[in-house]
């Protein structure tokens, strides 16, 4: 029989992610709801090492549902990734009676959990991250945000573009992935998405596109690129010598991280939070929970890691299509 779960860590761990704070109420107040006892792990693993826990009530959770950022702060922990902070984070739990703890994080996040469980502590992870990139999961808490927000700004930057007759070219973040930039393109009506997972050719994928658009009398172009492919002020560059069209480069960075979480997040962070804790309360550990379609569902922390996600390549076809 599995050991019985009755004080739970939570932490955030890696790149925030707006969503998360809504993960951390419904993890903490499922647990409470159920008799658990629940520690809050500030920034991350490095709280584990540190000891820099305080335990939660319901209404330490109160006031956080709509806003970005995680209350519990977040790092990225380098000593954690030695055995040796490991072996100190596994110490930490059992001295306060952690029995399990939740990770809210990204891939990196998940490695962690993995390397927790083989020290004993049984973890169940959340896939939160703006980046849309973890494997067993459709979609990750910051994802749909993320996507707004650069919708947004792009929104803005259009005004300009187009009263300048210029080209935009747009870095947005996706560290190696593509969905942010791919889902952002099609929504904002690029001419061109530039993402790690499809081969381009700049000469074929953009000039001779502008050139195209240009003979139909179009006037103005937003290009974006994900961060994965390159520098937007290198492509700006190579576009004015090639087209001779005045071009810009716009990096939205970090913005992209912040804002209030819409509903799509909210709704998600709070249902995987709840299905994390109703795990533990299974018997059901080391798992990485994630959505397929409207399901929640999850998989083993090791099948997890090593699923493989790839892209819409129907979806990219189709960007190309509406964007002549
Ligand atoms: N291989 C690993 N073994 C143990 N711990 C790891 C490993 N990789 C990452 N971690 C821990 O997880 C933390 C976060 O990892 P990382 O910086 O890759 O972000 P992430 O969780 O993938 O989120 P995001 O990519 O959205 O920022 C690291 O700082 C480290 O503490
Ligand atoms: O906040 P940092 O450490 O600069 O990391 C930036 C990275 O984190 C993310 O925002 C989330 O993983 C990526 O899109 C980006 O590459
Ligand atoms: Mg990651």
């Amino acid at each position: 029989m599995a050991k019985e779960i009755k004080t739970i860590g939570v932490l955030t761990s890696g790149g925030d992610a707006p969503g998360m704070n809504a993960a951390i109420r419904a993890v903490t107040r499922t647990a409470l709801y159920h008799g658990m006892k629940v520690m809050g792990i500030y920034r991350g693993y490095n709280g584990l090492i540190n000891g820099d826990i305080k335990e939660m009530n319901v209404r330490s959770v109160s006031e956080i549902i709509h806003r970005g950022g995680t209350m519990l702060y977040t790092a990225r922990c380098l000593e954690f990734k030695t055995l040796e902070g490991q072996k100190k984070a596994a110490d930490r739990c059992r001295e306060l009676g952690i029995d399990a703890l939740v990770v809210i994080g990204g891939d990196g996040s998940f490695r962690g959990c993995k390397d927790m469980a083989a020290q004993g502590i049984p973890c169940i992870g959340l896939p939160g991250t703006i980046d849309n990139d973890i494997a067993c999961s459709d979609y990750t808490i910051g994802y749909d945000t993320a996507m707004n927000t650069a919708v947004e700004m792009i929104d803005k930057l259009r005004d300009t573009t187009q009263s300048h007759d210029r080209c935009s070219v747009v870095e947005v973040m996706g560290r190696n992935a593509g969905y942010l930039a791919l889902n952002t393109g099609i929504a904002v009506g690029a001419l061109a998405t530039l993402i790690p997972e499809v081969p381009f050719d700049i000469d074929r994928d953009i000039v001779q596109r502008m050139n195209d658009t240009r003979r139909t009398g179009k006037q103005h172009f937003i290009i974006i690129v994900a961060e994965g492919v390159g520098r937007a002020h290198d492509f700006a560059e190579i576009i004015e010598k090639k087209t001779g069209i005045e071009s810009r480069a716009t990096v939205l960075g970090h913005v992209q991280r912040g804002g209030s979480p819409t509903l799509r997040d909210r709704v998600s962070a709070s249902q995987m939070g709840y299905h994390a804790v109703q795990l533990l309360l299974d018997g059901k550990f080391n798992r990485v929970v994630g959505t397929r379609g409207n399901d929640i569902v999850d998989f083993d922390i090791t099948e997890a890691l090593n699923m493989h996600k790839s892209i819409h390549t129907a979806l990219y076809e189709m960007s190309k299509v509406i964007s002549i």
